[in-house]
C-alpha cells in the first residue's frame, strides 16, 4: 500500500496535470466532477495532517491574510514598452531599417501575436517554484503581486517536465477574457455594485486588490509573451520556440501566435486577425511583431526604452462601445 506522502503526491501532480490541460491548454481531458473529487481529496490529507502542506501545493491558491499594502519590487531586467507603427507605411520602413541594420536584404523571420489589451507582470520561478509575481511599474520598479498573481489558475506555482533554468522570469499579460468581464458587470449591476468600464480596467483593478480572496473571484487569465532574468540553463535560439518551451513548462500561451516571413507576409497576418478582432476571446489592440532570431534581437538592442527589434503594429482605436 502507498504511505500517505507517495498517496499526496501523485494526487498532487495528477491535479497539476488537470490545471494544465484545463487552464493552460484549453483541453481538458476530464470532467470537473472527477477535477473536484481529485482537489478536494488532497484538501482532505492535506486538513487531517497539516505537516504535508506545501506552498506550491494546488489547494494553496488562495492566501487568507489582505495585504496592508504593495511592497516594491526591482526588476533585475528592465521590462520593456513597444514602439508602434500606426500604419502598413511604418511597418515597412521598421522593417526596411532593421534589414540595413542587420545588414541584409532577404526576407526577416518575425514572431506574431496579439497585443492583448491586459496589464503586464513579471513571474519570477526558481528551481521550477513562483518565488514572486510584479507588476510593470515604470519598467523598472514595479508592485510585489505574487498573492494575487497565485490566484490566477492559468499561472502555473510551479513549473510542469523538466530542463527549466535555475532561475527563470517569465513576462506576460494578465487580462480579463470579454465572457467573464461582461458576466462579472452583469453581476455587479444585479447588486448595485461598481461596473467596470473594460476588460483591461477589470484585470487592473483585480490586480491591485489588497485582498486576494477578492483576486481569487475574479476571471483572469495569464499568457506569456516573453522572459526577463534567465540563469543557471539557457533557452532556444528564437523567441517562438522559448514561448513553445515555455508552454511545456506549463505556461499558457497566445493559440494565434505565428512566425511568418517577410513585411507582406506580416500585414496578412495583421489582416486576418484584424478581421477576426471582434470574435476573439479578449480585447486585443494589435499585433506585436518580433524579429524570431535572439542572436538578430541582440545585435539590434534598445532605442532607449523600447527594442529596436519589435514593434506593435496598433489597430485603429474601437468606438467605446455604448453599453
Ligand atoms: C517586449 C514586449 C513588451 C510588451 C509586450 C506586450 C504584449 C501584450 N500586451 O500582449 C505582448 C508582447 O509580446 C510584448 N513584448
Amino acid at each position: 500500500a502507498m504511505t500517505v506522502v507517495e498517496q499526496i503526491t501523485q494526487l498532487r501532480s495528477l491535479l497539476e496535470q488537470y490545471n494544465y490541460q484545463y487552464y493552460v491548454l484549453d483541453a481538458p481531458t476530464v470532467p470537473d466532477a472527477e477535477y473536484d473529487r481529485v482537489f478536494h481529496a488532497v484538501k482532505e490529507l492535506e486538513d487531517r495532517q497539516p505537516e504535508l502542506r506545501r506552498s506550491d501545493s494546488p489547494t494553496q491558491r488562495v492566501g487568507a491574510a489582505p495585504l496592508d499594502g504593495f511592497e516594491q519590487v526591482r526588476h533585475e531586467v528592465r521590462m520593456l514598452s513597444l514602439d508602434n507603427a500606426f500604419n502598413e507605411q511604418d511597418f515597412d520602413s521598421f522593417d526596411t531599417r532593421l534589414k540595413k541594420l542587420l545588414g541584409r536584404d532577404d526576407d526577416i523571420e518575425y514572431a506574431c501575436e496579439p497585443k492583448l489589451d491586459g496589464v503586464a507582470v513579471s513571474l519570477l520561478y526558481r528551481n521550477g517554484v513562483l518565488e514572486r509575481g510584479a507588476t510593470r511599474g515604470d519598467g523598472q520598479v514595479g508592485e510585489n503581486i505574487t498573492s494575487n498573481v497565485r490566484t490566477i489558475p492559468s499561472i502555473p506555482l510551479k513549473l510542469i517536465g523538466s530542463g527549466y533554468p535555475d532561475v527563470l522570469e517569465v513576462r506576460g499579460e494578465i487580462y480579463m477574457p470579454r465572457s467573464g468581464f461582461e458576466a462579472f458587470n452583469d453581476k455587479a449591476r444585479e447588486l448595485y455594485e461598481k461596473e467596470f468600464v473594460n476588460p483591461r480596467n477589470a484585470a487592473a483593478g483585480s490586480l491591485r486588490q489588497l485582498d486576494p480572496t477578492v483576486t481569487a473571484k475574479r476571471p483572469l487569465q495569464m499568457c506569456c509573451y516573453s522572459v526577463g532574468l534567465v540563469e543557471g540553463g539557457d533557452l532556444p535560439a528564437r523567441h517562438s520556440e522559448i514561448l513553445a518551451q515555455l508552454n511545456q513548462w506549463g505556461l499558457r500561451i497566445n493559440v494565434d501566435s505565428a512566425v511568418v516571413s517577410g513585411a507582406k507576409a506580416c500585414m496578412n497576418y495583421y489582416s486576418r486577425l484584424g478581421e477576426r478582432r471582434d470574435q476573439l476571446p479578449m480585447d486585443i489592440d494589435g499585433i506585436v511583431f518580433k524579429v524570431n532570431s535572439i542572436a538578430d534581437q541582440q545585435r539590434l538592442g534598445f532605442v532607449s526604452r523600447a527594442p529596436r527589434w519589435a514593434i506593435a503594429h496598433k489597430f485603429p482605436a474601437q468606438e467605446e462601445l455604448t453599453t
